[in-house]
């Protein structure tokens, strides 16, 4: 029996049609109470189901070409060039491929679009799709980001403190590492600046992946005769002597990723020839030169990252983890605020005011609990009593806390790494001063003068019309650790003074104090000082807490 006389056989021994047949319009069926007009209705429904073909949702997104707008010119690269454009009313990045695309550039087009659609980490560029069919444009639509790193670095203008670019260079090798460790493995095999892209946030994302390739783990690639991939500058020894590498080609450009994004300089100004830059690198095993100023486990960083072996390059967790340390060192200077941070709070930039609590309180030796409690702290330091151990600590919180952030009552307090730095460099050493570093917390903030973390505008705002005489004292904004005094002078005019820390000492005018408070007492004459502004937020802690015994 073939399939045809099959199919005619069934259906005539189907009895809801059968029913229909017989009945000329209504079936008996007590379940099919239809009319021949609904029942028509139903088969067009289920023929138009028939006819439709699933679309492909295993493949890249697809957008039409003219669903696309491209603005202005963001970049230009080897393989086109990339437009601000606008798609389905997103501001987005719009990679145009040439125009004349030979076999080899469409595949390495298709390639990317491949990989991008399957790669998703916050530090990777979001592709948002792609026009694949030919004899259309070619293009890659991708999240737009504000400009590459490269840009960024060069530029004299932009300020960009360590911290940040370090934060940025672990932004980068969290990507990165998310590359190496898929399965199968992707290999960038373009790092370098201009392929790090920045958001408005600075946060830092991978980008191009045009000559990405992927492999098995463990497995060794070899580039064909077309010669070796990648951007000449920025490739590792063995990518350029078309020996056999894998994703530790990476690690050796991510070597001089870190090198430009520590000195801010142009890489292998030097070099305008090919091939005696390929026997530099390779045979005279040159590399840019580290500058003295570099802190060491960043020097040694770059220095493993671009060794000539591929086995001695670390991986990228390795890269990531010795980040996160040079970050915490660089945030935190004191030794032991930078040992507790990385025993407790290694991957975080923030920790919550209450763990923060609980591992300070336990580190300075106050209490031996996991949670502090008031008798834990009054145990071990039977000196103080509960009232003013408690009001050490909301004095501790009043200047290390940051706003809360978040809405609708989720938003919790934190303490931030460069903060909980400052505040140690403000107030002494976590070795020497343990829990003292409190007391003089609170001491200060007893000072009417006192008015913390104000900037210069908003210390003026409050000399405004004040008497000749008054004055504040406020940390200084740009000199770690030091204090800034300022003051009504002569007719009105408002003066600053720095108040140096040589040693952890408090220096003004050649003479130096053990603390502000006897700074201000012994130098009031001298600098013409008298009379506190009133105005700070932390008279009212203090205040509070002395006519209710208690604060909230
Ligand atoms: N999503 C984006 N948002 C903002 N700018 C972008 C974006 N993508 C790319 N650019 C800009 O375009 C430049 C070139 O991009 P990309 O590296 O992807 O192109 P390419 O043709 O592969 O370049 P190359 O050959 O230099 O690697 C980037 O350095 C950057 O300045």
């Amino acid at each position: 029996m073939n399939n045809q006389t099959n199919y005619y056989f069934n259906y005539h021994n189907y009895p809801q049609q059968q029913y229909f047949q017989q009945n000329k319009g209504y079936i008996k069926d007590p379940r099919y109470y239809y009319s021949q007009q609904q029942l028509q209705q139903q088969q067009q429904q289920q023929q138009m189901a028939n006819n439709y073909t699933q679309p492909d949702i295993s493949g890249p997104p697809e957008i039409s070409e003219f669903e696309i707008q491209t603005e202005s010119i963001l970049g230009d690269g080897s393989f086109g060039t990339v437009y601000k454009g606008r798609c389905r009313q997103k501001d987005v990045a719009v990679k145009v491929m040439l125009k004349q695309v030979d076999e080899k550039t469409l595949k390495d087009f298709r390639k990317e679009v491949a990989i991008m659609s399957k790669i998703f980490h916050p530090n990777i560029v979001l592709f948002l799709g792609a026009c694949t069919s030919l004899p259309g444009k070619l293009m890659i639509c991708t999240e737009l980001m504000k400009g590459n790193l490269e840009t960024l670095l060069l530029d004299p203008n932009i300020k960009l403190p360590l911290i940040t670019r370090m934060k940025m260079a672990k932004d980068a090798a969290l990507g990165v590492l998310w590359l190496h460790s898929s399965n199968p493995v992707f290999i960038h095999r373009d790092l370098k600046t201009s392929n790090l892209l920045v958001d408005s946030n600075l946060t830092l994302k991978v980008c191009d992946f045009g000559l990405s390739q992927i492999k098995q783990r463990g497995e060794n690639l070899k580039d064909g005769q077309d010669g070796a991939k990648g951007t000449p500058l920025w490739m590792a020894p063995e990518v350029l002597q078309g020996k056999l590498f894998n994703e530790k080609a990476d690690v050796y450009s991510f070597g001089l990723v870190l090198w430009q994004i520590y000195t801010r300089q142009e890489l292998f100004p030097e070099f305008d020839n090919f091939y005696k830059f390929v026997a530099a690198i390779c045979e005279k095993v040159v590399r840019p030169p580290i500058p003295d100023d570099c802190p060491r486990a960043l020097k040694q960083l770059i220095m493993k990252c671009w060794d000539p072996s591929p086995e001695v390059r670390p991986g990228f967790s390795e890269i990531v983890s010795t980040l996160e340390g040079i970050i915490i060192d660089l945030s935190i200077p004191d030794e032991y605020g930078a040992i507790m941070w990385k025993n407790h709070f290694k991957h975080v930039d923030e920790a919550t005011w209450k763990d923060f609590l609980n591992v300070f309180a336990n580190f300075v030796g106050l209490t031996n609990a996991s949670t502090p409690s008031m008798s834990d702290l009054l145990q071990f330091s039977p000196n103080l009593n509960g009232s003013t151990i408690e009001l050490n600590f909301k004095c501790l919180k009043a200047i290390i806390v940051s706003p809360p952030k978040g809405v609708g009552g989720q938003e919790e307090e934190v303490v931030n790494m460069e903060q909980f730095g400052k505040v140690l460099a403000w107030f002494g050493n976590l070795k020497d001063d343990g829990s003292q570093i409190l007391d003089k917390i609170r001491q200060l903030m007893e000072c009417a003068w006192f008015h913390g973390d104000i900037s210069t505008s908003e210390s003026e705002n409050r000399l405004h019309k004040k008497p000749e005489g008054t004055f504040l004292v406020r940390f200084s904004t740009s000199e770690p650790g030091a204090y800034t005094i300022s003051k009504v002078s002569k007719n009105g005019v408002i003066s600053h003074q720095r108040i140096h820390r040589p040693g952890g000492k408090f220096q003004v005018n050649n003479s130096k104090y053990l603390s502000v408070k006897d700074l201000i007492s012994g130098e009031a004459q001298a600098l013409g000082i008298a009379t506190p502004c009133l105005g700070s937020r932390f008279l009212s802690l203090i205040y509070k807490s002395q006519i209710s015994g208690y604060i909230n």
